[in-house]
């Protein structure tokens, strides 16, 4: 397996191309700012009545709107919403690709998917940290970054993955390194991971733990901290030095009630369950699924963002964070 890092890859390809970055939200916003800041020609494509246009005017970004950049652009790099991607793509920013220009993507979704199906003399291209956008400007600025995968769908000016390389470089994400995948790889797996693992699996294992110790008559309080709180510090170690090295900094006790109760936790039924998730992502269920809760108008998105916010470990857990001064 090839990992890119910084000595690998040269910035030189990107010298006289402009970069549109298209939404300045997560994503946008931190890979716009380091690409700007390590030198690279950025400008920023977004709605005029929209909140980001002064966000970005206000960093400092050459800003306009969504189809003039494009417009301009030699690459174009999607960082609006997935789910909106394809409308977008069809209205403001298709007619502005010309002969050799680039789209790129910071995830294969809408490639892979076939909702966007881009002309055959266009690059394209996907340069997709494995990382939340806050983290992206927050460890570049510390002067690390964040690993990120690479991937080219299409070339046609022979250095598509150059180009794609050196956007990752100047994100600082060769600092970390970048790994090369395709559109399907990334797609199904960073769907799989964020599903099962790292936004779905964590907050329910979250709830349940919590909701066990509050049921049985624990404090909400000491129950939070347990729960919820001392697990980015042990995620911090097993980042930093795997689980063998979190296995070592915990205690003997510890380690041997963890490593003989896991399997209860995480059962054969958890493990099988987590297979029919990818297979629903693999055949496209999942994607179609998630088309048509846009195309109604979101209803079950919206009654779960509502019920999250008002579950009891949310409100006793904004007290607490308020109380280490970790909030505002
Ligand atoms: N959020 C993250 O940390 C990560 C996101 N990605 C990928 O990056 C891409 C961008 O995702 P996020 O940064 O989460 O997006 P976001 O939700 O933060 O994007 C917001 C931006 O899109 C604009 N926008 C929203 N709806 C729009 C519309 N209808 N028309 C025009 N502009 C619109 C907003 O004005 C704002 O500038 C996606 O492909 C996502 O899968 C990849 C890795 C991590
Ligand atoms: C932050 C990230 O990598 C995710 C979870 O895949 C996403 O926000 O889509
Ligand atoms: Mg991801
Ligand atoms: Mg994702």
């Amino acid at each position: 397996m090839k990992i890119y890092h910084e000595k690998d890859i040269d910035m030189g390809v990107l010298e006289d191309k402009t970069i549109a970055v298209i939404g300045y939200g997560s994503q946008g916003r931190a890979q716009a700012l380091n690409m700007r800041d390590s030198g690279l020609n950025v400008i920023v494509g977004v709605r005029k009545d929209g909140k980001s246009w002064n966000i970005a005017k206000n960093d400092g970004m050459e800003v306009t709107t969504i189809e003039d950049a494009s417009k301009r652009a030699d690459i174009v790099h999607v960082l609006i919403p997935d789910e909106v991607q394809p409308k977008v793509y069809e209205k403001y920013i298709k007619s502005g690709l010309e002969d050799g220009n680039t789209l790129s993507f910071s995830h294969g979704y809408n490639i892979h998917f076939k909702n966007i199906i881009p002309p055959k003399n266009v690059n394209v291209t996907m340069i997709a940290p494995k990382g939340p956008g806050a983290m992206v400007r927050r460890t570049y600025k510390e002067g690390f970054g964040i690993p990120a995968l690479v991937a080219v769908e299409v070339d046609v000016t022979g250095d598509a993955l150059d180009q794609a390389l050196a956007m990752g470089k100047a994100c600082g994400f060769a600092r970390a390194g970048i790994l090369r995948t395709t559109f399907k790889e990334e797609t199904e797996t960073d769907l799989f991971g964020e599903q099962v693992v790292l936004c779905g699996g964590v907050t329910e294992l979250i709830k349940a733990a919590f909701d066990t110790l509050v049921e049985a008559g624990y404090q909400p309080e000491i129950a939070y901290f347990e729960t919820c709180h001392e697990l980015k510090l042990i995620i911090d170690l097993i980042y930093e030095k795997g689980l063998t090295g979190m296995w070592k900094n915990v205690s003997n006790t510890a380690e041997y009630g963890g490593l003989t109760r896991r399997e209860r936790v995480i059962s054969q039924e958890v493990r099988n369950e987590m297979k029919k998730i990818l297979k629903e992502i693999q055949k496209g269920e999942f994607a179609r699924e998630w088309a048509l809760e846009n195309q109604v108008g979101r209803p079950v998105l919206k009654r779960l963002r509502e019920i999250e916010k008002e579950l009891k470990i949310e409100k006793v857990g904004s007290k607490l964070r308020k109380l280490c001064g970790l909030e505002k």
